[in-house]
């Protein structure tokens, strides 16, 4: 797997998925792997496009579910051939939606995968109808635990939380009685 940063590659053609992907948890599991899929029938590389820290991490400071190493390790044994890893800070984050689509121009993408609720450029202004303007986009259904509930970051965040106040080492009260 070849890691380059943002504006780094240019591409005659390609699949391309986006997104945070803290945790590559099961849902962005299955959107890997059907972007995988669509390259290998294409014989064109497949390109994943990530965020480091996560938007969420630093906008909303939750807690990073995976290290940078940790995603990067996830992302090649899923078979993703080239990772743009862009350093999302203030400055990248105040790039407009056209800055957005001028890089993704450059990667020539056949088709680019997302989920629906997938924004981009300064103050989330872009969303999936206008990327679907430019570049053929490919929605994924959300993928669904076994009690039916959507998986998401945000909500393996939640259940860590929940299982650290179950076990109840996270509070001051342990120093206190020492
Ligand atoms: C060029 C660009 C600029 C962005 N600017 C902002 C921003 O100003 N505020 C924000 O909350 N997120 C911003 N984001 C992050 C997106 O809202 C979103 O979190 C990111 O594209 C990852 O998608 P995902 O959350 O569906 O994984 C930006 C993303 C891109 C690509
Ligand atoms: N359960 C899911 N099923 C299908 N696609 C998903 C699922 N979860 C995330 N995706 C898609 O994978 C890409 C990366 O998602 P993202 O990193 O925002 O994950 P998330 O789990 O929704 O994170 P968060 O809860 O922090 O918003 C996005 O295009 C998103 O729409």
């Amino acid at each position: 797997m070849r890691i380059h940063t943002c504006n780094d590659l240019k591409l005659p053609a390609s699949i391309i998925a986006i997104g945070a992907f803290d945790g590559v948890h099961k849902g962005h599991q299955e959107l890997i792997l059907s972007a995988r899929l669509q390259a290998e029938k294409l014989q064109v590389p497949f390109v994943l496009y990530t965020f480091d820290p996560p938007p969420k991490v630093y906008f909303q400071k939750v807690r990073l579910l995976t290290s940078l190493p940790e995603k990067l390790e996830r992302l090649s044994r899923l078979g993703v051939q080239h990772v743009i890893v862009a350093p999302f800070d203030t400055h990248y984050a105040s790039r407009k939606a056209e800055e957005f689509y001028e890089e993704i121009q450059a990667l020539n993408p056949k088709g680019i995968w997302v989920g629906s609720d997938f924004r981009f450029g300064i103050n989330r202004s872009g969303n999936v109808e206008l990327l679907r303007e430019r570049f053929p986009v490919h929605l994924l259904e959300p993928v669904r635990c076994g009690s039916g509930e959507v998986i998401s970051s945000s909500r393996i965040r939640q259940l860590f939380n929940e299982a650290n106040t179950l076990l109840g080492w996270n509070t001051d009260r342990i120093n206190e009685s020492s």
